[in-house]
Formats: C-alpha cells, structure tokens, sequence
C-alpha cells in the first residue's frame, strides 16, 4: 500500500501556498516523520525544491498522480510537532503564507541549492557530422567525465549554445536534468584512534615499516595509548598528509569520528560576580512561580517591578529551578538591551549551558547556537524576539523582560507579536510564561485587571534605596529667564556637581545625529530624501544629511541649493549636538556618546560600556539604547534632556511611552550606595504622563490612561488591521488599494453588512513614500465587526485571491495590531 504526506513547498508564490500531497517512496518510509525537510520535484520542470512535511496521511486511499518525494534532508525533523501547531495558527492570526511562518522558526544556514546537468546519453553518433558548436559542447562533456552543469558549460563556451543543446537533445544525444545539492553551513573536526588492540601496535609498526610506509607506521605510533586524537592536531604534530591517513583507514586500522564543531561567540565583556540573597519580595515571586510549574493549566504571569527591584535575579532564580528539572528556559531581552550587561549576567551564572541569539551573530554562528540548543547541550536560550521560535525540547519557562518594548513586534511579514506567540507556546508546551517589566503596556497590564494574567509585584528597589528623586525643569521658563541653551540652569549646575564630585551622568534624548532637520532660513527650502517623503537628518560631524529609513546621504553645501543663500540652519536637536555643546561648556568632561552612528562596528556596544564601567568617562551621552538595563552603581546623574519629543509623536501610544522611558532612563540613577538625582527637561510639564512619572505613580497613569483608550475605542478595547499596498508605480498603487476596498464592501454586503464606518481609507500614509515606493493604506477598526469575521474577509481578498485581484508591480503589507500606522 503506498503512503502519502502532505507537504508545503518552499516557493514564495501564493499559489504554492497549501498542501501538495506526495508519495512516500518506500525506502525512507520507515524514516520520515512530520516536520522532516524534504526535497521534492514541483512544477512543470519537476525542479527540486525543498518542503516540509506537515501531515503522514494513513487513509487507503490511492492518490492519483501523485509525484515521489526524493529525499529527506536531515537526520531529525526540523520542525518540532509544536511548531506545526504554531505555523498554523500564526498563518491565520498574522494572515501570512506557511513559508513565511515556516522561515521565522529554523535558520536561514539550511538550504537547497538546484541546478541543471547535462549528461551524454548516446554513444552512437558521428562525431564529424556534428556542428563545430555541437563538437564544442561534447568536448566540454567529455572533458567533465559525460556529465556538467549547465551554468559551468555555457560559461566555459561563452558564445550562445542555446540552439544546438536543443538540437542534441532533439537528437537524443544529450539530456538534461535535475541535480540538487542540500547546504548545511555546519562545521566539524575529525578525531582519530587506533582500531587495534595494544598488543598489535608493535607488529603493526613493523610490518608498515617493511612496506616503507615510514609515515602511517609514525601516526600508529603517535596515536597508540591515546584515546583520540583530533585529526589537525596530528596533521600539524607530525607534518602527514591525508593520504597516508586515508590509507590507514582503508586497511582499517584507525577509526575516524566526525565532531560537531560550534563557532564561538565572543563575548568581552565581563562583570564581577555578586553573592546575592533574595530579599522577601523576590522570594516571594519566585515561590509563587515555582507552585505552578505542576500545574495543569498555567496563566501567564505579569511581573511588576520598579527599575533595580531584581528582576533579574528572580529569572535567574526560577531558571535554576527550571534546569534542576531537566527543562529549558528562554529569555527574551529587546534587541537594544541586549546589552553585553545582561549578556554577563547570566554568563557568569549559567556558562555554557547558554545559548545567545541575536542579530549581530554570523550566519554560522546563529546556526551552531540551534543546533546546541536541539542537542540540548544549551538549555537557556538568551535573546531578542525571534528567540522565541528557538528548538527547545523540554520547555519550562519563558521570560520576556521589559515586555513593553516596541520591538517584540516583527517588523518583516509575519508581523508577529512575539507576546502571542510566547503564549500559544506556552498553551501548547505548557510552560510558564513570565511578563516582566518596570513599565507595563497598557494593553497587557489591562489583562490583569480581568483576570487573564496573574500579577506579582516588587514594590521596592532591591537594596531597599528610593527611587531618584525626578525634577520636572519647565524649559518655557528658561527661555524666559534668558536660557537659549539646550540645557536648563539646573542641569548644567548638576552636571558640573558631577564633574567636581567625580561622578557619572547619564544624558538621554530620543534622537540620534545633530539635527532632526535643515533648511534655509531665507526661501524655506528644505533638504528632503529624494526616495522618501521624509526630511533628512542634518550630522554634523560628517557635514552630511541623512535619510534614516532609507539611508540615502547628501554633504551639505554652504549655500542653498534653491536660491544660493547662506542662511541654511539647522533645526532640533540630536545626541550628537548634545555631545558637541557638553564639549563646549565642559571642555574637561571625559564624554561617551551611544547611539546607532556609534554602534555600528562589532564590538563597539562593549567598548563603549566597558569603558564607562571602569571610570574612564564622566558622561554619557545616548538615545533609548542606553535606557534600559544599564546597573552603573556610579551613575547619580540622569539628564531627560527634551520629553517632548517623544510626547509630540502622532501616534496613540506616545504617552505611554513617554511615561516609559521616563521611569526606565530614571532608573539607572541612584542605584547603588550614591544618592541619585534625574533632571526631566519638558516644555509641558502639566501633561498627565510627566506628572505621574515625576512620582513613579504606574498605577495613577494606567487609571487615567485606560479611561482615554475607553473613550476613543484604542487598544485593548478595540483591534486594528492595517493594509499597505506599495509600489514604484503611484497610478498602480491607487488603483490596487482601490480594488482591495471595493471587493471588502462587495464581501460585506453579501454579508448583509452595509455600514462600513469602520473602514478607514483609502488614504495614503502619513509617510506616503519610502524608498521609492509609494504608499497608500486601509484601515479596519473592529467596531461592528467581529475580528474573525473581517480577519476572514482581508485572508480571503488580500491572500486567497491575491494573484487574482492585484496587479503585479504592487506588494502588500498587513499588521494585524499595528505598532504605528505610519
Ligand atoms: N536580593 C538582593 N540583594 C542585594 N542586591 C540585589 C538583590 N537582588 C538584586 N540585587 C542587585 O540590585 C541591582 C538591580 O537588580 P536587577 O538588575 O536584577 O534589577 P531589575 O529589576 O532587572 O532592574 P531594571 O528593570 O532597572 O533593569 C543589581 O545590581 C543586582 O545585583
Ligand atoms: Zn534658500
Ligand atoms: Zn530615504
């Protein structure tokens, strides 16, 4: 009886976006399992490509048709059973396609690469009636033993053989196929050991050195009372080469083992380690949590804890716990405070039982830390959000810190939010989820407060200190006073303090580079990104101008390049403004400047943190990279130097995340046995999110905020779907979101739906160009509509019938809960 499977091919049309059905060829039947990686012939060509197997149908049924699988690709599933249940549901939450879902979970190291080879499959010609071409192409077979790629043999011929291959092949002379070659990326080393008793050694040299195999009889002899011998090491020791190995192994007398190799990762940055006892409110949190691990069913947990509670010693309290039972842990940290801080911490504690995943590892590197973690030879898998999707085999728990952060958000198709997906996981495995923050987002914390969450709470810091005190400056009233300066009187006077006092500062602002725009004072000219409906960011130090979505740079010219004037200025302040006027008003101060223009290199995050841990800064300067995370016990200075920046965003959530990042940068001052003082510089200082930040008051901003998100129907009260239809083409653009909007309304109104207030659009975002493409949006707020419904309706136009409906010079984007609608 013949076996099938149901397979989802590794081809980005939307048209290969379900279950092709297989035929399992008997010799792997007893091997393959669901979530293997297999290779398969598709499309008219019978192209080999890779799939992945979903289901193993055992109906007995016969499938007409069907075309075989060729092979399976690794040892092991590369899908776990768990992970199958995710693509599925991630394809219907995030109304994705199965490959990109299926992309997100393994490493991009693994591959197959496809190829046409042409092989002589006839003899019986005559040579001199072919074709000076058609001779240049046997040849060139010949030469390759009867068989070569395509792509190799057009190249060695250079002219176009295009012709004369169809012409041998019509005469049967030639054929061409399918070869494939599967990628892997992986590393090993070799180890060698004698396969004779010790009693044989002696003989075995003998005889070797009668047949003047002078060599091998030297590697008996190195290698006899060893255990193993890594093969580079014997190479280098006694200068053999591989053939006198090979040789050895032929007549079988070592044995060579292949080793798994893993690229390291550096890490050089390096703390101190602190004997710590958890004080009552972390031993508190982590029996609660430890009760649960038996549990059946398991609420996600929110922990709320003020900036230096200890968090972090309370994950690594319950990790231990959770590794004492054989189980793994993820941690996810945001991308920014992945800090080699943190990186430390837990490296100190858990060593080699980490495995660390982020963007800044190589390809290679990223593909040996999954591998450790399926071998389970790391069972704490450190890092940013696609962390998530890391191969554990026996979860137990999984942190999200700081699980407010824009970032858990995927950008890229799916736009996943990596707290869902934490907690599907979590269902399915049924592992702890563990929320942590200083911060809560509005959207989660409303989860405690109906019960879907359990809350714990460490109310104080963890050495019992306060909270720095925060000074709200009015910078209205420096202005008046006099005070053009960016810094307020009270600040500058703090800083020079800190300076005499030799102390640290902290200065943060939300803007990198010098200036956030520049123009010409004259006839308003303003320099824009020619890609992007966006003005550029003047930095100073390069003279240049930047676009930061798409970066394009231009050097500023002394005159305007609309009317020649020299009256161009610039306007807003970044860091690195901050950093030239602390250099002007304190020419002595040591100064470190953070941000993305300074990160750039490997390695420079540690530098740059390394050296202001060892004193030899007195400031540092930075944007959100340095707001979190960060335990400096000499910091008693943190400068906020402009709220308002981040308050004057257009966006629902800007207060709260003004109240955010006020309370977390705070948090790095005063966290040790120093005093510690923040200074809050605001052109708004009655606004509800600086005034309830001032005193730490959570609790008092999320009851004032959770009543505005009530009145305006915003999340959680109220989901949102964004369509983006973008493309080169304007014209293309209109009429495609266009159609998209007349086939929802024809949908609806089958329906017997026919108020469509909750439809927002046609219209074109509010950044309308991004590199070149024009943008234009719908937006669906869930008022009337039931979100299954409409997350159907959107499924079924903008993906089912997507080839159908669109044209093909446009792309589409869909956020289901976007973060910004920009
Ligand atoms: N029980 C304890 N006793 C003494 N020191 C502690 C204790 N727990 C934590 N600490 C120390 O307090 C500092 C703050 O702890 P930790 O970084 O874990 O807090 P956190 O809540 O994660 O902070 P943040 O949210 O600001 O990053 C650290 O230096 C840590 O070593
Ligand atoms: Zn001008
Ligand atoms: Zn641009």
């Amino acid at each position: 009886m013949k076996k099938y499977a149901q397979v989802i091919v590794d081809n980005n049309s939307i048209y290969t976006d379900n279950f092709f059905t297989y035929e399992i060829p008997d010799d792997i039947l007893d091997q393959i399992k669901i979530g293997h990686r297999v290779l398969v012939p598709f499309g008219k060509s019978n192209k080999p490509i890779q799939g992945f197997i979903f289901d193993i149908l055992d109906e007995n049924e016969e499938h007409k048709n069907t075309k075989k699988i060729i092979d399976i690709l690794d040892e092991e599933p590369l899908l776990r059973d768990v992970d199958i249940k995710i693509i599925k549901w991630m394809k219907d939450e995030y109304l994705c396609k199965f490959i990109e879902a299926i992309d997100c979970i393994y490493p991009k190291g693994y591959r197959v690469n496809t190829y046409k080879v042409i092989h002589l499959v006839n003899n019986n010609f005559t040579y001199e009636n072919l074709r000076f071409e058609e001779k240049k192409i046997i040849d060139e077979i010949l030469k390759h033993k009867g068989k070569i790629s395509l792509d190799k043999l057009k190249k060695n011929i250079k002219s176009n053989i295009d012709s004369y291959i169809k012409k041998l092949r019509e005469k049967r002379i030639i054929q061409i196929t399918w070869e494939s070659k599967s990628i892997k990326n992986e590393k090993y080393v070799y180890s060698l050991r004698l396969n004779i008793q010790n009693s044989e050694v002696e003989n075995t040299i003998q005889s070797l050195n009668k047949k003047r195999s002078f060599k091998q009889a030297q590697i008996i002899s190195f290698l006899a009372n060893k255990e193993k011998v890594l093969l580079d090491d014997l190479i280098k020791e006694l200068k053999v080469t591989k053939s006198s190995i090979k040789s050895l192994q032929e007549k079988d007398l070592i044995k060579i083992e292949k080793i798994d190799y893993f690229r390291k990762i550096e890490t050089t940055y390096k703390i101190d380690e602190k004997e710590i006892n958890l004080n009552q409110e972390q031993i508190k949190a982590v029996n609660i949590l430890k009760s649960n691990i038996q549990n059946e069913s398991k609420k996600p947990f929110l922990l709320h804890g003020v900036t230096g509670s200890g968090k972090t010693e309370v994950y690594i309290k319950i990790i231990q716990e959770m590794l004492s039972l054989g189980k793994d842990s993820i941690v996810l940290v945001p991308e920014i405070s992945l800090t080699p801080q943190t990186i430390a911490r837990f490296k100190n504690r858990f060593n080699d039982t980490i495995a660390l995943l982020h963007s800044r590892l190589s390809d290679g590197q990223r593909q040996d830390e999954y591998k450790r973690i399926k071998q389970g030879k790391a069972k704490i898998v450190i890092g940013a959000r696609s962390a998530i999707f890391a191969p554990c085999k026996d979860l137990g728990i999984v942190i999200i810190d700081e699980f407010h952060e824009s970032s858990y958000k995927s950008e890229t198709s799916p736009k996943y939010n990596t707290i869902e997906v934490a907690k599907k996981l979590c269902e399915e495995t049924g592992s702890i989820l563990l929320l942590g923050s200083a911060t809560p987002s509005i959207d989660e914390y409303y989860k405690c407060e109906i019960g879907e969450y359990n809350k714990i709470e460490l109310k104080n810091r963890a050495n019992n200190k306060q909270m720095p005190p925060i000074e709200v400056i009015d910078m209205k009233e420096e202005l008046n006073n006099g005070n053009k300066s960016i810094f307020s009187r009270a600040l500058y006077e703090a800083i020079d303090n800190n300076l005499v006092n030799k102390t640290q500062t902290i200065l943060f602002l939300n803007r990198r580079g010098y200036a956030n725009f520049i123009s010409c004072r004259k006839c308003s000219y303003l320099f824009k990104c020619s890609s992007c409906d966006i003005s550029l960011t003047y930095h100073k130090y390069k003279n240049i101008a930047k676009c930061h979505y798409c970066g394009y740079e231009v050097e500023v010219p002394k005159k305007c390049p609309s009317c020649d004037s020299l009256y161009l200025k610039e306007f807003g302040i970044g860091t690195e403004k901050i950093e030239e006027e602390i250099k002007k008003y304190f020419p002595n101060a040591r100064v470190l400047r953070m941000d993305r223009d300074t990160t750039s290199k490997k390695g420079s995050h540690e530098d740059i943190l390394n050296k202001f841990k060892n004193g030899q800064a007195d400031i540092l300067i930075g944007t959100q990279m340095i707001s979190k995370g960060l335990d400096f016990p000499n910091v008693t200075l943190v400068g906020i130097l402009s709220a308002d920046m981040m308050l004057n965003f257009p966006d629902f959530k800007s207060s709260e995340k003004t109240f955010q990042i006020i309370n977390q940068v705070a948090g790095r001052a005063g966290r040790d046995l120093l005093k510690g003082r923040v200074i809050l510089q605001t052109y708004d200082t009655e606004h509800y999110s600086i005034r309830y930040a001032k005193n730490y008051d959570y609790l008092g901003f999320y009851n004032e905020e959770i009543k505005i998100r009530k009145i305006f129907n915003y999340k959680p009260f109220n989901s949102l779907i964004s369509v983006v239809v973008f493309g080169k083409n304007e014209k293309s653009v209109i009429k495609n979101i266009q159609k998209i909007y007349d086939a929802v309304i024809y949908v609806l109104n089958k329906k017997g739906i026919n108020n469509f207030q909750f439809i927002l659009g046609p219209n074109p975002c509010p950044i309308s160009k991004i590199n070149n493409n024009y943008r234009w949006q719908i937006l669906f707020k869930d008022l009337d509509i039931e979100i299954k419904l409409l997350k159907g309706i959107i499924k079924y136009i903008c993906i089912e019938k997507r080839d159908f409906l669109l044209d093909s010079d446009v792309s589409l984007s869909i956020d289901t809960d976007p973060e910004s609608i920009l």
